[in-house]
């Protein structure tokens, strides 16, 4: 049974004073972070999971999460990201021929704080209409007392904000590794993606990747160097790439002084650069531009995003709470495409060199695919090259 069986009490707090008292479905706590909600209906793994949530405590607007349980194959990372889960409902059972483990069997032997049973409706709204907030979970016997109120508010309220944080290099890997696991498929799983005799020589950037992103590389032929969010330059160009990735991460892009140094050298060479999510934001400050934090950003699975050039529009998954500034974009870039929710710059590139990024991300299995011809037009610049 996935229910908590003593219902433990859960406090959400809000920076605005906001209070929502729920169950504890996770670790016992206390945690606290930037509050977003996220509209996709599924694929709450591989949202926990992905490492542009650090220090974000998530809400589904999907009322009913953990139907599926949890497996070992569609984490995007290590292990979970978030700093907090917040849902309507947890169902009963989690029933699915590939799951492993119940939701809340995760979130607590991950240590992650979940809390159920609240009114995700009106905290949405909330976050709509005021931005994204800072705040506070408290869970177990942290929520209880007469003063579990006072705390979880203190608590909130003493969340810095992710404005000026610089997280890509706290969660990039510290060494370099090889990446060749390729797209999942239901008779293989992640087998190794086959490699022809000369595979494009890719070295990417671990701001906080994201796995699939690296499998659908690999699915491309491509053999994979991830390298530290702070290795320089030089010592990328010694790897001899035929073309450079710049994964998404956490956090504002604009303190990453040491990527935007690494990739303004690199855009000095004739090397292919593609970007994605904190990867594009970065692609914009080396050129010039300007990134801002948007008021409660975009978290989903269903975001219509246009090709400018075409006038075709995708359904793309996305996750990012600053964007690239259109209004600043210097000569040398281009705006490719724009969401058709706001008018957010969501792709740009380069007019002197082989170089473009875009903001949304593509997900693993179940997710939105309209975002694989990118990863096709990285390839076709390499390939270019050569
Ligand atoms: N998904 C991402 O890479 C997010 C980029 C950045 N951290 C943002 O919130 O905008």
């Amino acid at each position: 049974m996935n229910k908590p069986a003593l219902n433990k009490p859960a406090i959400l707090a809000l920076e605005d004073g906001s209070v929502f008292h729920g169950t504890a479905i996770g670790a016992d706590g206390q945690t606290s972070g930037e509050v977003v909600f996220n509209t996709a209906m599924t694929g709450y793994q591989e949202i926990l999971t992905d490492p542009s949530y650090t220090r974000q405590i998530v809400t589904l607007t999907y009322p009913h999460i953990g139907n599926t349980g949890v497996n070992a194959e569609d984490v995007e990372s290590g292990g979970i990201a978030a700093a907090g889960l917040v849902i309507r409902d947890l169902p009963l059972i989690a029933s699915n021929f590939r799951s492993e483990q119940t939701l809340s069997d995760y979130l607590k032997s991950q240590n992650v704080l979940g809390i159920a049973d609240i009114d995700t409706r009106r905290l949405t709204r909330i976050l709509r209409d005021k931005g994204a907030q800072k705040g506070a979970i408290l869970a177990g016997p942290d929520a209880e007392g007469e003063d579990a109120v006072e705390r979880a508010l203190e608590a909130a309220k003493a969340f810095p904000g992710l404005k000026g944080m610089d997280l890509a290099k706290v969660v990039s890997c510290q060494a370099p590794y090889q990446w060749s696991e390729g797209e999942w498929d239901l008779g293989s799983g992640h087998a190794d993606a086959p490699q022809g005799e000369h595979p494009f020589h890719v070295v990417a950037f671990d701001y906080g990747i994201k796995r699939n992103i690296m499998r659908m590389l690999a699915s491309r032929g491509c053999r994979l160097s991830v390298v530290p969010a702070q290795t320089p330059a030089a010592e990328v160009l010694a790897m001899n790439p035929d073309g450079v990735f710049l994964a998404n991460g956490p956090g504002d892009p604009e303190p990453c002084d040491y990527a935007i140094k690494a990739i303004e050298q690199l855009l000095e060479t004739d090397i292919p650069l593609f970007g994605i999510c904190l990867g594009h934001q970065l692609l914009a400050l080396a050129s010039g531009a300007k990134t801002v934090k948007m008021s409660h950003g975009h978290h989903g699975a269903n975001h219509p995003v246009q090709d400018l050039d075409t006038g075709k529009v995708m359904i793309t998954s996305q996750n990012h709470g600053f964007a690239a500034d259109e209004s600043t974009l210097p000569a040398t870039l281009r705006a490719t495409h724009r969401s058709l929710f706001d008018g957010t710059l969501q792709g740009i590139e380069r007019t002197d060199r082989p170089a473009f990024s875009f903001q949304g991300h593509p997900e693993a299995s179940p997710g939105p695919r309209d975002v694989a011809p990118l990863f096709d037009r990285f390839v076709a610049m390499m390939q270019a090259r050569r």
